[in-house]
């Protein structure tokens, strides 16, 4: 059965919907946390890392935290997958240089660059809404397999810049900052949470679950449901075909 929708925007979440939760987990996981260390002792003074150390000791309740206690903290948190803003921000300084030189080639499922090729060459605009940090994102979908996706993308969104998935606050500050309706704006994503917020924002909202994901099993409440994105048809009032 194909979904269709008439919006003028989709709004993409990465990980379990555009993208393996397992690559993540497996590649770009291990990859910071062997590098954590060292960020935080030679890069103290960049000033995007010292916001996020201070945010790391505000959520630890430690202003004196110290750069090992910080570190033990990151590794915490990447064990439970826990989204923590200010542990983004340091894997996308470490993510976005080393997709730079070559080290890191982002992971997309097979449906999916296809269908993003499709809807935007039908005028529909293209987000991103992921807990990973902006500057991960844009490393992301500038280093996929099939090239630099980045043109595809319209607006970048994260949980610094928009606010927690699961609220439905920070869906309408991304209709606002991309002057879109709600009724005019179309969600993917893979969890239940983050699909009830964007409803309750008015918008439209597709789970996407796909074998072998965290979600999976779990469905996706009473949300309409997608396994590929080549069961979604998209079309906007802006299209040229
Ligand atoms: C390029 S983003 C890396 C993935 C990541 O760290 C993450 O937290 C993705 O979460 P999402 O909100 O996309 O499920
Ligand atoms: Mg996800």
């Amino acid at each position: 059965m194909t979904l269709r929708f008439e919006v003028d925007a989709v709004v993409l979440d990465i990980e379990g919907t555009t993208s393996a939760t397992g690559f993540v987990v497996d590649v770009l996981y291990p990859y910071s946390r062997s590098r954590f260390g060292a960020l935080l002792s030679e890069r103290s003074g960049d000033p995007e890392v010292a916001r996020a150390v201070a945010q790391v000791r505000e959520l630890l309740g430690d202003p004196d935290a110290d750069a090992a206690g910080i570190e033990k903290a990151l590794g915490a948190w990447l064990d439970e997958d826990r989204k923590a803003t200010p542990l983004k921000t340091l894997q996308g300084i470490i993510w976005s240089e080393g997709f730079a030189r070559g080290d890191l080639v982002s992971h997309f499922y097979e449906d999916v660059v296809p269908a993003l090729r499709a809807w935007h060459a039908a005028g529909v605009r293209l987000h991103v809404y992921s807990s990973g940090s902006v500057a991960a994102q844009r490393a992301w979908f500038r280093s996929s397999p099939e090239g630099d996706l980045l043109p595809l993308v319209s607006g970048l969104y994260d949980t610094e810049n928009a606010g927690p998935k699961q609220e439905p606050e920070s869906y309408r500050r991304i209709a606002e900052a991309t002057g879109t309706a709600a009724d005019r704006l179309l969600f993917l994503s893979d969890r239940p949470g983050e699909l009830d917020a964007a409803r309750e924002a008015g918008w439209h909202a597709v789970g996407i679950r796909r074998p072998g994901e965290p979600y999976y099993e779990q469905g996706v409440g009473d949300h309409a449901q997608a396994g590929t994105f080549d069961e979604i048809s998209v079309i906007s009032s802006r299209s040229t075909t």
